[in-house]
């Protein structure tokens, strides 16, 4: 992150992200309010913020998963705003998302397999169209098992998604959204849920993805994970960004002491890598 100001909406040398008056309401509720955010290519980004600040709706809305009211962003220099979200991941930007209840009694191989390229058969028509179609499924279910031993749950494969772990879910989740193989990845709450004996290894997938030259942004509440992984994280509160920087000038922006850090600043994370109930421990 040479170079990059720790300014709100401060430029970055080679932004994979850029968005400019992003705007969300709900009723009278303005939920996203950014003027201009910049997330640099190849690094570890945090978004960070208390409880309602809009950090969901903003990952929602950039991944065409809610419409904004207004704003344009641009992903890898392509308009990106008013595309629909299977479009977006195609393209490169993935989102994670907790496991629906439908896909919990589904096997992990077929969870896999549902989040492939090309979920497109049917569209196929012919001799042709299926032998094609049949070559894509072979690569489908390659790519598949390689991202599950590389996340160890290779093993796993036949079980049932709901009978994992917590962490493994989060695992699960994680080679979910590469079977696309996007150049970025959008990480809600990766450490929410998952046992002590799980962090340690997700944080270091979290970094080896970045060190291959994915893109991480992720969301996540628990500042000890927050302040050791990420080369940059933007605070947001009240829709809107307040302070960006690396870890040591977040650490001593008053503004986001006053905002977020609070008493708990500086202090060890007294919930450890517990359970969610603990991970929300330090906020407001
Ligand atoms: N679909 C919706 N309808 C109405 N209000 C919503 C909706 N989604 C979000 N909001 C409101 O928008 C604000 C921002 O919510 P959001 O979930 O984006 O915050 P957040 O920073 O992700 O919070 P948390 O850390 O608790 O997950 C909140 O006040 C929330 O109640």
């Amino acid at each position: 992150m040479s170079g990059a100001e720790p300014a709100v909406g401060s430029g970055k040398a080679d932004p994979i992200l850029r968005a400019d008056g992003v705007r969300r309401s709900f009723g009278g509720l303005t939920a996203v309010d950014v003027d201009h955010l910049e997330v640099q290519r190849g690094t570890i980004t945090a978004l960070i913020g208390p409880n309602g600040a809009g950090k969901s709706t903003l990952f929602n809305v950039l991944t065409g998963f809610d419409r904004a009211d207004a704003g344009e962003w641009t992903f890898q220099g392509r308009k990106f705003n008013g595309l629909a979200g299977h479009k977006v991941a195609q393209r490169g930007m993935v989102r994670t998302f907790q496991l629906t209840k439908a896909l919990t009694r589904l096997t992990v191989l077929e969870n896999m397999l549902l989040a492939a390229p090309g979920q497109r058969g049917e569209r196929f028509f012919g001799a042709f169209g299926r032998w094609m179609w049949t070559g894509q499924e072979a690569a489908n279910r390659e790519r598949a098992l390689e991202l599950l031993a590389r996340f160890k749950l290779d093993a796993k494969k036949d079980d049932i998604a709901g009978s994992l772990s917590g962490g493994q879910r989060k695992l699960l989740e994680m080679a979910r959204s590469l079977m696309v193989e996007p150049a970025m990845v959008m990480l809600d709450e990766p450490m929410a849920g998952v046992n002590p004996a799980l962090v340690q290894s997700l944080l270091e997938h979290i970094t080896s993805l970045r060190d291959e030259g994915t893109t991480v942004l992720f969301v996540e509440h628990d500042m000890d994970v927050i302040m050791g992984i990420s080369d940059w994280i933007v605070v947001l509160a009240q829709g809107q960004v307040i302070a960006e920087g690396r870890p040591a000038d977040i650490r001593s922006n008053q503004q986001v002491i006053d905002a977020y850090l609070g008493a708990h600043h500086d202090e060890p994370d007294a919930g450890g890598a517990g359970d969610e109930g603990d991970r929300k421990e330090g906020q407001p």
